[in-house]
Formats: structure tokens, C-alpha cells, sequence
């Protein structure tokens, strides 16, 4: 049986550029880990699609969801409910893949005590007048929103020190080859790739 895949979580403030930086790194192909698509309340921005962005639904049918055991994870955030359905992740790790969440903090330490072995990595903005400016520019919530998401920042860079690696986004090209880098390393921790490894250490 495959060895089990490792769980990649990207965590950060709002508008901080997660999205855009784990696109940049899907785009550039020539990775084997997959996305988990999440579910949420929240309702579509213009451009995105169910099914891709995410798995639109109801607050009832997430709360089934939840009742009935099918997440791996979810949390409230700013009037929303998001959440990691917990079979694609399963049955991917189950075949040895690398699974790629991008899920807030709350959800994140909910992971961490499920699957310790993860690698935790969270994107931080170079500094908090730069973050606002990155949710004002790309237009999507109205002000009230963005100031409620402003106040949830501040509560997530907090948390930060509960990450195994930060990396500011800066620039994308940076934050990608940083966040490449460390799944490169910690996948070769993980999983010891040399086969003499394996041999002088058994399949422990
Ligand atoms: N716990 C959890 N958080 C999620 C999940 N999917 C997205 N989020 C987080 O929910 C927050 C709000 O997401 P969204 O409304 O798309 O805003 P955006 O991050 O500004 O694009 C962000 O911090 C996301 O990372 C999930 O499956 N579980
Ligand atoms: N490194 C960066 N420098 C400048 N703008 C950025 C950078 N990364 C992302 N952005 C922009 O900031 C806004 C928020 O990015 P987004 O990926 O939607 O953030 P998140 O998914 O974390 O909420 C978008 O308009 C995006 O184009």
C-alpha cells in the first residue's frame, strides 16, 4: 500500500494573497499534491464558480453536513461557515497523495490535532495598512465587511507562532517559491524518500 500523503495547510489573514498565491502554484503545474475544494455559506463573488472555488451551499445543508460526520473540519468566520469535506481528503491521502487546504486559523489547529504530522504554514502581509489596502483594491465585500475582517487579522497574526513556517507575502513570485520550498523539505522529512533510508530503518 502507497505510504499515506501529507496535508499541506495554508492559513492567513484575509486579502493577505492566499488565494492568488496557491493559483500561482497550481498554475505552474508539476505538483503532486491536489486542492480540497471547501464547502461554505458564504455567497459566490462575481467570477467564481461552485464546484471550483468552492462547494456553495446552504446554512442547512452545511449544519446536515456537520450533524452527520463529513467534515474534516470547520469553523464560523465573519457570519460564514466554512469547512474541509473530509472524503476527498481521506481517499487522497489513502493513495499517497499531498492534499493543499486553505483554511482559517480555527479550522487549521482543529487539523493539527487530527493529523500532528502536517506542515503548517501561514502567509502574513508585510505589514497591516498593505493588507487593507489588498482588500479594498480587490473590491469584493463592502466596507463594513472589510473592517470586520480587519478585527479577525489582527486575532490571526496573533496565532502565528502556532505555524511551523511564516512567509510574507511580498511579492507572489517570492511567497510562492517559499511556500514550494518548504513542501519540498518537509515532504523529504516526512517521508524519507532515499530508499537506503527505508533499509536501514525499517518501514517505521
Ligand atoms: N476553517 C476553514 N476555513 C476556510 C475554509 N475555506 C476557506 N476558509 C477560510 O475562510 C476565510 C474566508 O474566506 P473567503 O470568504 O473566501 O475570503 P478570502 O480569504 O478573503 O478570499 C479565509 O481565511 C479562508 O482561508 C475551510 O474549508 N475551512
Ligand atoms: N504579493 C501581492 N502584492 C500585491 N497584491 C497582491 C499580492 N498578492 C495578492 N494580491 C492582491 O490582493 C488581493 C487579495 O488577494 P487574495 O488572493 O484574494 O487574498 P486571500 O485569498 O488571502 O483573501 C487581490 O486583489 C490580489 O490580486
Amino acid at each position: 500500500m502507497a505510504k499515506r500523503g501529507m496535508l499541506i495547510v495554508l492559513s492567513g489573514p484575509s486579502g493577505v494573497g492566499k488565494g492568488t498565491v496557491r493559483k500561482a502554484i497550481f498554475d505552474q503545474g508539476g505538483n503532486d499534491f491536489q486542492y480540497s475544494i471547501s464547502m461554505t455559506t458564504r455567497k459566490p463573488r462575481k467570477g467564481e464558480v461552485n464546484g471550483v472555488d468552492y462547494y456553495f451551499v446552504s446554512k442547512e445543508e452545511f449544519e446536515h453536513n456537520i450533524e452527520t460526520g463529513q467534515m474534516l473540519e470547520y469553523a464560523k468566520y465573519v457570519d460564514n461557515y466554512y469547512g474541509t469535506p473530509l472524503k476527498y481528503v481521506n481517499e487522497t491521502l489513502d493513495k499517497g497523495k499531498d492534499v493543499f487546504l486553505e483554511i482559517e486559523v480555527n479550522g487549521a489547529l482543529q487539523v493539527r490535532k487530527k493529523s500532528p504530522d502536517g506542515v503548517f504554514v501561514f502567509l502574513t502581509p508585510p505589514d497591516l495598512m498593505e493588507l487593507k489596502q489588498r482588500i479594498i483594491n480587490r473590491g469584493t465585500e463592502d466596507m463594513a465587511t472589510i473592517n470586520k475582517r480587519m478585527q479577525k487579522a489582527v486575532e490571526e497574526i496573533r496565532m502565528m507562532q502556532d505555524y511551523d513556517f511564516a512567509v510574507v507575502n511580498d511579492k507572489v513570485e517570492n511567497a510562492v517559491d517559499s511556500i514550494k520550498t518548504i513542501i519540498k523539505s518537509e515532504r523529504f522529512r516526512v517521508a524519507r524518500v532515499f530508499p537506503e533510508y527505508e533499509e536501514m530503518l525499517g518501514d517505521k
